[in-house]
């Protein structure tokens, strides 16, 4: 059996046949409404603390590229926010498009950004990731949109790591990288609940999307898309609109952390 992606063959539409979890009451991502958010005072600030020495490797995972982080210990965490509890960083990766008018998988009032940043916590009232990847309120992603503007250089040093990576499977060493440095300067959000945005699309997932995105140039962008889906030796396929579109909403309501 063929493994899921997003080719026309493979691709989002098809991913309900392996997964039917995929027309479930919260998939994501979804497109978020600004006027219907509902401001909820009650929501806390966030609170991300990294500690750069905990990031291990960065890794072309056939689907995307990520930076995986050491997680046996609280060293890079995420509290407050939506959430009750600690929950660790796990990885981050992005999602991306063919060319600079698509790519992300929230959209805002219907618009688009170039590609969107995820960084991947779990609750620490489990004892792994792998047991909270399954539990409702097991994992919170925070999401970045990313912006076509000037060279963001403090995305430079990913950048200039997929060189290393560029096929299927490769992975290389990625130390003393912390993630804060990818952060806009406002940490105002959305929140909702819904889910992984890839199979197995377990609805485990706090979301909280933050509403200022931060730059990346046309030039960078275009190293995403050198990465490939393939293996070295395959039948290159550049890897690029690795995106889910936006899910129904059902019966959800996305909160917002401002006015
Ligand atoms: N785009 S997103 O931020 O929503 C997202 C975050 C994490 C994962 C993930 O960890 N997948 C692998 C995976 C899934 C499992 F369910 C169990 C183990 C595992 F490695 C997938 C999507
Ligand atoms: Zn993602």
């Amino acid at each position: 059996s063929h493994s899921w992606g997003y080719g026309p063959s493979n691709g989002p539409d098809k991913w309900v046949e392996g997964f039917p979890i995929a027309d479930g009451p919260r998939q994501s991502p979804i497109d978020i409404v600004p006027g219907q958010a509902e401001f909820d005072s009650s929501l806390q600030a966030l609170s991300l603390k990294y500690d750069a020495a905990t990031s291990k490797s960065i890794i072309n995972n056939g689907h995307t590229f990520q930076v995986d982080f050491g997680d046996d210990s609280d060293s890079s965490t995420l509290t407050g926010g939506p959430i009750s509890g600690t929950y660790r960083l796990r990885q981050f990766h992005f999602h991306w498009g063919g060319a600079d008018d698509r790519g992300s998988e929230h959209t805002i009032a219907g618009t688009k950004y170039a590609a969107e940043l995820h960084l991947v916590h779990w609750n620490t009232k489990y004892p792994s990731f792998g047991d909270a990847v399954s539990q409702p309120d097991g994992l919170a992603v925070v999401g970045v949109f990313l912006q076509i503007g000037d060279d963001n250089s403090q995305l430079q040093a990913v950048v200039d790591a997929l060189d290393a990576i560029k096929g299927k499977g490769q992975q290389t060493t990625f130390e003393n990288f912390d993630p804060t440095v990818l952060l806009p300067g406002s940490l105002d959000y959305w929140t909702y609940l819904g889910s992984l945005t890839t199979p197995p699309l377990l609805e485990s997932v706090t979301w909280i999307v933050l509403k200022e995105p931060i730059s990346v140039s046309s030039g960078q962008m275009t190293k995403f898309r050198s990465l490939l889906f393939t293996p070295e030796g395959d039948e290159p396929s550049c890897m690029m609109d690795n995106y889910r579109p936006p899910q129904p909403l059902k019966d959800r309501k996305v909160r917002a952390s401002f006015q």
